[in-house]
């Protein structure tokens, strides 16, 4: 018997950070929408825990306990006090290191996978639990659709969303790393006055309508000029975007995944070949949102 989850990558339509706290995260308003990029995770039963993993970007994937989806089986075999042996198989199609939470997804997937196959009754709040422990955005993953997340950007709330957005996404020839991008926006705010987080309501608002014009005139990310600073040739990515014809342009997260609003799937398809043309990115990919968060896709 094996179980199948579905799970989505996402993308931020807000990214608000804070300053650095005490423990070393950042405070965010966070304003996340999965969008339908899957990766998909199947757990079988087996004699020892063990990750394999298929996929354009699988040699860039840890196989060993470090990866996600393993250290959700064992929070949770943990968690009922049961033993964690079993196969994760990841077939992965969310760009690795690319802000896209790909890591965050397989997590989420394998625990409610792992949930499933040993039927151990848990609550969604338990499970929620164990995620927020795995990390901050490894919740998401779990519930999808779109969600504020505050605080590490993991307590979350549903939000409400009027239509599809669809949107293009430009993946990067390296990864970024996420610490690395929060450390560059520390370094980057030195001896300013960096605000607390809010979500912006105008944006809210936007999603509520479902409408593509106002969203393209409030999406932010905080973490941009950071990513921008490590990863300079994402600006030339950014500009191709626009003179495509994209409705906002904007770095995915921590980046480097750059990502495009466009108004319907013909302006998508028109500002991928001008991205696949311009050779500054590896590849493009079409999506749109929000989607579910991660499902059971198969017993
Ligand atoms: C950039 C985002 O992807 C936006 O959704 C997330 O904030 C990152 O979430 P994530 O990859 O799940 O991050 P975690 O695994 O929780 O943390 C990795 C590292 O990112 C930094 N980090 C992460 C989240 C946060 N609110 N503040 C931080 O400063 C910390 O250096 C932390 O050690
Ligand atoms: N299942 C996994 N898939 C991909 N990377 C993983 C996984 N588990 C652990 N990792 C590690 O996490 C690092 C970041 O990968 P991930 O694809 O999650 O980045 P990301 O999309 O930028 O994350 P986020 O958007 O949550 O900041 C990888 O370089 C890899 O070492």
């Amino acid at each position: 018997m094996s179980v199948t989850v579905r799970v989505p990558a996402k993308v931020n339509v807000q990214l608000a950070v804070g300053p650095a706290r005490s423990d070393g995260f950042h405070d965010l308003a966070n304003v996340f929408l999965a969008v339908s990029l899957y990766d998909e995770v199947t757990v079988t039963p087996a004699d020892e825990l063990r990750v394999t993993c298929e996929g354009p970007d699988a040699d860039l994937v840890p196989l060993d306990r470090t990866n996600l989806a393993a250290r959700a089986a064992e929070a949770l075999a943990a968690r009922y006090g049961r033993s964690p042996d079993v196969h994760l198989h990841i077939a992965k199609d969310i760009p690795v290191a690319g802000g896209m939470a790909g890591g965050s997804a397989d997590g989420a997937a394998a625990l409610v996978a792992c949930d499933a196959l040993w039927e151990t009754g848990a609550s969604r709040d338990e499970l929620l639990g164990i995620c927020a422990e795995l990390g901050s955005d490894v919740p998401f993953s779990l519930v999808g659709g779109a969600a504020l997340g505050i605080g590490r950007g993991e307590q979350l709330t549903p939000l409400e969303v009027g239509g599809a957005f669809h949107w293009v996404f430009a993946m990067a020839d390296r990864g970024l790393s996420t610490p690395a991008v929060f450390r560059e926006f520390d370094r980057l705010g030195e001896g300013t006055d960096i605000p607390e987080p809010v979500a912006s309501q105008e944006l809210l608002a936007a999603l509520a309508k479902g409408d593509p014009d106002a969203l393209a005139a409030t999406v932010s990310n905080d973490l941009q000029p950071a990513a921008l600073s490590l990863h300079p040739e994402l600006a030339g990515t950014l500009a191709t975007g626009r003179a495509a014809g994209a409705l906002a342009a904007l770095v995915s997260g921590s980046g480097p995944t750059t990502a495009f609003l466009v108004r319907d799937p013909e302006s998508a398809a028109a500002v991928a070949q001008a991205l696949v043309s311009s050779g500054t990115c590896r590849t493009v990919r079409t999506a749109s949102g929000p989607t579910p968060g991660a499902t059971v896709a198969g017993l």
